[in-house]
Parts: structure tokens; C-alpha cells; sequence
């Protein structure tokens, strides 16, 4: 691969002994791997599961198929090995507190999800719109109950969640070396000058960042570039600067201690790690976790969010409830506009945020009726829902290609009404049936040829 000359005269500079195998490692196959989603019911079938990522609990090496049952289920997360170890960094504890502030298109958020098991609460958040509404695909496919999703800077997040926070992960908009192997692309706006520019952004969101954390709270920092201005010297400017102490993090085969002769000789960044792709079956990485020992501003009260349905749209809700599901739990309801989500009891007030969504979306009021999402059908385990039918995987094609499917005569005899549809043991989204046929509520922004 052709590296920009700056490049390697840096890291020729930098990586000494190792840089002629630093070099190398670009020409070498690209790792490919996904993890398995454990808040749906059943393992995924039909994909290899014989390669385990060894430090990470959900975690395979292999390609994905994108256009799968597994993948439209949300069965699986397609995620670049280095980048899971971030997740398992962080392993939030159940009943947390978590921020994800650069989340889009959602590796770390759908990981620290798998943590946190529906229990605590999730903020997801990303500042660009167009990767935000990705964020939310991704993030509905995954189906967890206790997220919510924001489209904002940093500086709103800081002003409406002070103090708040047990974790916050910032996985930094970076110069992205570490992507130049899997994607030749990244280096079209690399310049000499390019780290210092991100490293100036990244001391600014850390700014809003570490405003919302509680005290004892954990900030988790990554970036996938080899630039010691972007990590090993941003992390002695934080410990310099600011209440923090260093958490170790474990080093599994092939992972080494972050480089204090990089920054500032504070040896306390050995705890930090580096994946470098010769040493690391994975792209290039950067990891600290660190713990806030003090507050750094005064406490904030703040207020929370309530539900707001009226009466007709709580009968509306309930009737749904009691026709179609088994079990589903929540703090309260919230409605935006004509739609329906779950509200957390965590919530703060969302008035001034730019909310993609206050919760799981349940659905949409109609005219005296209430639709149910497709994120919904996905967010629940089958033995939660009452009625379900089970399509092969040409009904699930038809299905994900937005046609009508029609059934065989033998279940052609169910009661009209909304069903949670099963393929290979998992749910797909819901249709309505009407004599003989199930209509197709597949959202048509997601709608794809199967292959
Ligand atoms: C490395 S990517 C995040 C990847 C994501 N965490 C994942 O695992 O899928 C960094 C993200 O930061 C966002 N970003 C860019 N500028 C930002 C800023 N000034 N403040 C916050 N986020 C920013 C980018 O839009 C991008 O989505």
C-alpha cells in the first residue's frame, strides 16, 4: 500500500526497530469479525461461530453478510476487532448511567447495550445528522428497551446532563491512521499537519465531555490513529489539567502499554493500550480509561421527563398491550407528535435537545388506531409477544423487499390483526394479517433485494 511520505518518515522516526514491520502489517488481509447480540433470545444460526474473539465475550472473527437473517434481525453487529475492545473496556455494570457521545454508526453504543441488558440507561449521541439517523437504524435493529438517541454537540449534552453520568465513552473523531489498511480512503485527508487539527477538536469535546461525568464516574477515550498527539499526549493533558486518575486496563496477547515517551513521560499512561496491527490481529487503536476523583463543577439539580398521553391514546396503548403483548417493562410513555416511545426513568427534560428518539419507539397513533413499530418488533423476544407467525426465509425475502406475503391456506385462518413475524427463530418486524396475506410494514428506507 502506498502510505503518504510524511507518514512514514514519522513513524519511521517513531516506531523504530518495529517500523519496517509497522509498514508491512498494511499490505497483510484485513480482519473482519462481528459480534452476536445478546439481548435477543437465540444464538444466530447459519454463521460460524468457531473463531471467538478472546477478549470479548460476544465476539467472532468473520465476515457478515449484510443483506442476512442475522443481520436484518440484529441478531449480529458487523464490528472491526480492535474497535470491540473498546466495549469491553468500558463493560458498563448493570443499572448505569452511560453516555456514548460520538456514537454514529453505533459499534460501541449496540456493545455498551449488550452490557447494560436493558437495566440502567443509554445516551446515545451524535452531532452529525445524516450519521445520527444511521446511529438509530443500527440501534433499532440491536432492540434494546433503555436508549436514548440524540442528534447534538457536545456543548448541549454538557449543559443538559451535568454531573450525570457513571460512564461516558468519547470514541473521538481522529485522523484515522489506524484505518488507512481497511480503508485506503482515510488517507485522502491525512496531512502532517492533520493530527494536531483533530487533537485541538478532541480537547474540545473532552471539555464538554468530563462536565458530565459524577464524580468517580469513568471516561473511556479512544481513537483509531497511531498519533501520539491525538492519544498518549491528550491524556497526559487531562491528567495534567483535571481530577482524573488512570484505570489499568488488561493487555491480552498482543496488545502493548500506551507510550509516556510519546507524551509527556508520565508513566501512569502505561495503563492506557495500544493495538498496533504487526503485533494485533486488528486495525490500529488507542484505549484510556479514566476515573473523575472529584467533581469539577458544582452540583446541578436536574429535572426529569414525564409521560404526557391522554386519555384516548393510554386506551389505545393498553388495548395493543393486552392483544399483543406478554411482556414488556417500563418507567412511562411518551408521545412526540403522533408517535409513541418508552421513557426511562433517568430521562432529564428533553425540551432544548435535538431528540432522534426519547426511547423505544412503540409506534404510531392513527385515526383511532395505534400501528406498532417495526423497532418494536424487533426490541422483543418472541415468548414476550402473544401472536406470532413464523415465515421461511423466501416469506422473510418478500418481507424485506416490502411485498405483501401471502400464506398457505393452513394458517390462512388466524384473526385479523398485528403479528410478530419469526424467521429462523427470530423476530423480523411485525405485519398485519388480513385474510390469507400479511401486509408489509417493513420500513421502505430499509427495504432490500435478500441475496
Ligand atoms: C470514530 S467515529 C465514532 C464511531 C462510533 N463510536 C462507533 O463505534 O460506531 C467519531 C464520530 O464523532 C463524530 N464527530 C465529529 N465531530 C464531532 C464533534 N465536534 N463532537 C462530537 N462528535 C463529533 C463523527 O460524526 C463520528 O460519527
Amino acid at each position: 500500500m502506498k502510505l503518504p511520505d510524511q507518514f512514514i518518515a514519522k513513524y519511521q522516526r517513531l516506531m523504530g526497530s518495529q517500523a519496517a514491520a509497522f509498514f508491512a502489517s498494511f499490505d497483510n488481509p484485513v480482519n473482519y469479525a462481528f459480534r452476536i447480540n445478546p439481548l435477543k433470545q437465540n444464538v444466530p444460526e447459519n454463521i460460524d461461530l468457531s473463531k471467538p474473539v478472546p477478549y470479548c465475550q460476544w465476539g467472532y472473527y468473520g465476515k457478515v453478510n449484510g443483506k442476512s437473517v442475522n443481520h436484518q434481525s440484529g441478531a449480529i453487529y458487523s464490528q472491526e476487532p480492535s474497535a470491540m475492545y473498546v466495549g469491553e473496556v468500558a463493560a458498563p455494570k448493570a443499572g448505569m448511567k452511560v453516555l456514548d457521545l460520538c456514537a454514529a454508526p453505533g459499534g460501541k453504543s449496540t456493545h455498551l447495550a449488550s452490557f447494560l441488558n436493558n437495566t440502567g440507561f443509554l445516551v446515545s449521541n451524535e452531532i452529525n445528522h445524516k450519521r445520527a439517523k444511521v446511529l438509530v437504524e443500527n440501534i433499532e435493529r440491536f432492540g434494546p428497551q433503555n436508549t436514548l438517541i440524540l442528534n447534538e454537540d457536545p456543548a448541549t449534552i454538557r449543559k443538559h446532563f451535568p454531573g450525570y453520568f457513571d460512564q461516558v465513552v468519547v470514541d473521538a473523531p481522529c485522523s484515522g491512521e489506524g484505518m488507512f489498511h481497511k480503508d485506503p480512503d482515510a488517507m485522502q485527508y491525512w496531512n502532517d499537519e492533520y493530527p494536531a487539527e483533530c487533537a485541538t477538536r478532541q480537547h474540545e469535546i473532552l471539555l464538554d465531555a468530563i462536565r458530565t461525568l459524577k464524580p468517580g464516574g469513568e471516561l473511556i477515550y479512544s481513537t483509531c490513529t497511531f498519533a501520539p498527539e491525538e492519544d498518549e499526549q491528550v491524556i497526559a493533558w487531562l491528567l495534567d489539567n483535571y481530577p482524573f486518575e488512570m484505570v489499568p486496563i488488561k493487555k491480552y496477547d498482543g496488545m502493548v502499554d500506551a507510550k509516556p515517551e510519546w507524551a509527556n513521560h508520565n508513566p501512569e499512561l502505561k495503563k492506557a493500550v495500544r493495538l498496533f496491527p504487526h503485533l494485533f490481529k486488528g486495525e490500529g487503536h488507542f484505549i484510556a480509561k479514566l476515573r473523575l476523583t472529584q467533581a469539577i463543577d458544582e452540583p446541578r439539580k436536574i429535572k426529569f421527563e414525564r409521560g404526557n398521553l391522554n386519555r384516548e391514546q393510554k386506551q389505545l396503548w393498553a388495548d395493543f398491550m393486552q392483544s399483543s403483548i406478554s411482556d414488556l417493562q417500563y418507567h412511562d410513555l411518551i408521545v412526540f407528535g403522533d408517535q409513541l416511545y418508552t421513557l426511562n426513568a433517568e430521562t432529564p427534560q428533553l425540551k432544548g435537545l435535538k431528540v432522534m428518539r426519547p426511547g423505544l419507539l412503540l409506534g404510531t397513533f392513527k385515526k383511532k388506531r395505534f400501528e406498532p413499530s417495526y423497532g418494536l418488533a424487533l426490541a422483543l423476544r418472541p415468548d414476550a409477544v402473544k401472536k406470532k407467525i413464523v415465515i421461511d426465509h423466501d416469506q422473510w425475502a418478500q418481507y424485506v423487499h416490502g411485498d405483501t406475503i401471502k400464506l398457505v391456506p393452513s394458517d390462512a385462518n388466524l384473526a385479523k390483526g398485528w403479528y410478530q413475524l419469526i424467521c429462523e427463530g427470530r423476530p423480523i418486524g411485525f405485519g398485519k394479517y388480513v385474510n390469507g396475506t400479511i401486509k408489509n410494514f417493513f420500513p421502505k428506507g430499509l427495504r432490500f433485494i435478500a441475496n
